[in-house]
């Protein structure tokens, strides 16, 4: 389903605010009443959207209003009239019980009016419910209990809302549950178990899954026949199958099986709700049951074959990622494969918390891991792909609780104060804290691409991205002169080494491709990440670098940027007199990287690239091959590769990988394979066949490095 952000106007301005602060803690004066609420709720609904296609908006939090949420049970809390309810105010240790008198208006989120059993009325917002659930729109006469509620005004005089943000803050009540007020109690809707199990069929067919899994509970609830009650959960086993929830479905089909010959059917459900959780070798233990009871059922065999591959991918790290590559489509970004992840392990790390590490020695460009998305939606748009993954994290948190233990010991930058008891069970339902959700999404997700591959063409990229947790990568720290490399296809995130990396070595990666200048960078990774590179190039550009070095490089990188456009040249000749003007510029801006500290230290020199590709690629235009060359060789060394200045005999373009000195200071990016592979064609144009063949080879090298994957290296120019 799309996603698109909830508008600004939805905001409450800023003075409106500010007055709203003003009464904060009073109970307002004056409120709207039950007919003034219901007659803007129902001119509200008659404008409601009714396209199962619309954009679904999220309410994304400010971190900057975070509360916690409940973690009490409803039942140890003081329940109050809605009279009592107080501005802008949490109410810890209270909570309302309440009957919805209006059909919801589903938007951000769902909005119903309510009323309390003295018969007040009031709005209530509720944001941030997974699909599945009913409370994602509360149906009328459905009574629900709101734990320690947050009442806010909604930006006009005397128009107030419970506004419920996290998503176990509000439970849907049964019927029959004592909690309920006499006055609000209709009793059962339905008297038997066998009429709830009807009216659950009934939603089925009307494909209506929440109101049928309710239905299918109120029948397991009032029946005390096993025989019945198995059939029952066989059937909710199945909805909440195609609801994902997949905890659920798994616990309905373990709970199923009656020694009678339907059994497999039990096995069978259960094995393919562990799939759907990627616990593969618990599917294929179930699975296998299944098998041993009905030998020749083709779904079985079907499912149990699917999740032997997905096995040995886990155990081998084999992949066919040339059939990954061709079953990617706009519809179809997540691939049914497995993650690879025996050859690291996560451990404590001397540069923050907790870090990957290598658990056998690997050779530059061996594949390090292979981690299929925890979460990504298919999300590419920019401006929703963030909203899209928090809204994900958070539905997915309540639809499958084991899902907490993984999110949640992820780290969530260390200002936001836990309780302790999110994940755990309370009334039912997971403790969900959208704000510790959001804290942790923003620390470790990461943007992808379609297709990693697919973005080095000139003619493809279209820069978008979308948002994704992978819990296992998420343990990687930064470096900016990282040893490992991630690349994408679909929801596959692909890690290969760099440099040869020993058994026991710390993992790392870039976070965001390295700026340039040293301050500028050092600013994304406090307000990104909040920490201080310490990495050699970090490190002594912050303690060696004079700042008046550090101004004047800056001043040339943007006069370069002026002069050259911030592009390449594309087909056009170069005049002589402008690749002169580009050479005058990029001897200042080199004379302008101290000798003792980037010389002395071989430390890259990034401003320097740009201006090098710009002239190797008008020199290219020129067919000037020697000096294709010469600056391709630049181009190496100021990414901190170690290269002669000029070709000398022997020099092997291939072993820049695994060359211990170039490890420790060389960055591994696409422009320093696009350079190798234009060395590569000047040295054949000047008849240096084996140089060509070394080029090419590093080059080729390199890009599966980049792409993930053995590719044809001339994409590059597709
Ligand atoms: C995705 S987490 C990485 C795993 C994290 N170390 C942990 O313990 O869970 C990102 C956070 O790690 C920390 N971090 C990552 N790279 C770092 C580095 N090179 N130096 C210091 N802290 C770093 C920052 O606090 C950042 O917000």
């Amino acid at each position: 389903m799309a996603v698109a952000v909830a508008s600004p106007s939805m905001a409450t301005s800023t003075s409106a605010s500010a007055k709203a602060k003003s009464k904060a803690g009073t109970v307002p004066p004056r409120r709207l009443t039950k007919e003034a609420l219901t007659a803007t709720h129902n001119a509200h609904l008659k404008k409601q959207s009714t396209s199962p296609l619309a954009p679904r908006p999220v309410k994304q939090p400010v971190l900057a209003d975070a509360y916690p949420a409940s973690t009490k049970s409803i039942r140890e809390l003081e329940i109050i009239p809605l009279t009592e309810l107080k501005a802008e105010t949490h109410h810890r240790g209270q909570g309302l019980i309440v009957k919805a008198v209006s059909a919801p208006f589903v938007g951000a989120g769902a909005v119903s009016i309510v009323e309390d059993e003295f018969g007040n009325a009031d709005k209530l917002a509720i944001y941030n419910q997974a699909d599945s659930s009913i409370l994602s729109g509360v149906p009328e006469g459905c009574v629900v209990a709101v734990k320690e509620p947050y009442y806010k005004n909604n930006g006009a005089a005397g128009d107030y809302m419970i506004c419920v943000d996290h998503p176990s803050d509000v439970i849907l009540l049964r019927f029959t549950d004592p909690v309920i007020p006499e006055k609000l109690r209709l009793g059962p809707l339905l008297k038997t178990a066998e009429d709830w199990r009807n009216a659950a069929d009934r939603a089925f067919i009307e494909k209506d899954f929440p109101t049928c899994v309710f239905c299918y509970t109120e029948a397991l609830e009032v029946s005390d026949d096993d025989a019945f009650k198995a059939a029952v959960r066989t059937k909710r086993a199945g909805v909440n199958l195609l609801l994902g929830r997949y905890d659920a479905a798994k616990e309905d089909a373990l709970a199923s099986p009656t020694g009678g010959p339907r059994d497999w059917r039990a096995y069978y459900n259960a094995g393919r709700a562990a799939y759907g959780l990627c616990h593969y070798a618990e599917s294929h233990k179930l699975l296998s049951t299944a098998l041993s009871l009905n030998l020749d059922n083709a779904s079985v065999l079907k499912e149990h074959a699917r999740c032997e591959a997905r096995l040995r991918e886990e155990e081998t790290g084999e992949y066919d990622f040339e059939a990954m590559h061709a079953s990617l489509g706009p519809q179809s970004v997540h691939l049914d494969r497995a993650s690879f992840l025996r050859n690291t392990r996560i451990a404590d790390s001397p540069h923050h918390g907790r870090g990957l590490f290598a658990t056998r020695d690997l050779r530059a460009g061996d594949l390090v891991f292979v981690e299929k998305a925890t979460l990504m939606p298919n999300q590419y748009e920019p401006t929703r792909a963030s909203a899209a993954l928090y809204a994900m994290v958070v539905r997915q948190l309540c639809d499958n609780p084991s899902l907490a233990e993984p999110v949640l010991a992820l780290h969530d930058g260390g200002a936001y104060e836990r309780t302790g008891k999110e994940g755990t069970m309370v009334d039912g339902v997971p403790v969900v804290d959208v704000f510790l959700v959001e804290s942790i999404r923003t620390k470790n997700c990461f943007s992808a691409p379609r297709s990693t591959l697919l973005d080095t063409r000139p003619s493809q990229p279209d820069g978008r991205m979308a948002k994704g947790l992978w819990v296992h990568a998420a343990y990687m720290n930064h470096h900016c002169i990282g040893n490992t490399i991630r690349s994408f296809v679909g929801d596959m995130l692909i890690n290969r080494a760099t440099k040869d990396i020993k058994a026991g070595e710390e993992l790392f990666h870039q976070y965001a491709p390295v700026k340039p200048l040293a301050d500028v960078r050092a600013l994304q990774h406090l307000a990104g990440w909040g920490f201080t590179c310490q990495c050699v190039l970090c490190e002594t550009e912050r303690n060696s670098s004079s700042k008046a070095a550090m101004d004047k490089r800056r001043e040339l990188a943007e006069a370069v940027d002026k002069l050259c456009k911030k592009k390449l040249p594309g087909k056009e000749l170069i005049p002589e007199a402008k690749i002169r003007n580009v050479e005058r510029l990029l001897k200042q801006l080199e004379d302008a990287h101290e000798k003792d500290v980037y010389d002395a230290h071989h430390l890259p020199r990034l401003t320097l690239i740009y201006p090098c590709q710009w002239l190797i690629v008008a020199h290219r235009g020129r067919k000037n091959h020697g000096k294709v060359i010469r600056y391709g060789l630049q181009v190496l060394r100021n990414f901190g590769f170690r290269v002669p200045d000029e070709t000398e005999p022997g020099w092997d373009p291939r072993g820049i990988y695994s060359d211990p000195e170039s490890a420790r200071t060389s960055l591994m990016t696409i422009h320093a394979v696009s350079t190798l592979r234009k060395m590569a064609e000047a040295y054949a144009s000047l008849g240096h066949v084996d140089m060509s063949k070394r080029a090419r080879e590093a080059a080729e090298f390199g890009y599966v490095m980049i792409t993930g994957s053995k590719n044809d290296v001339d994409t590059l120019d597709k």
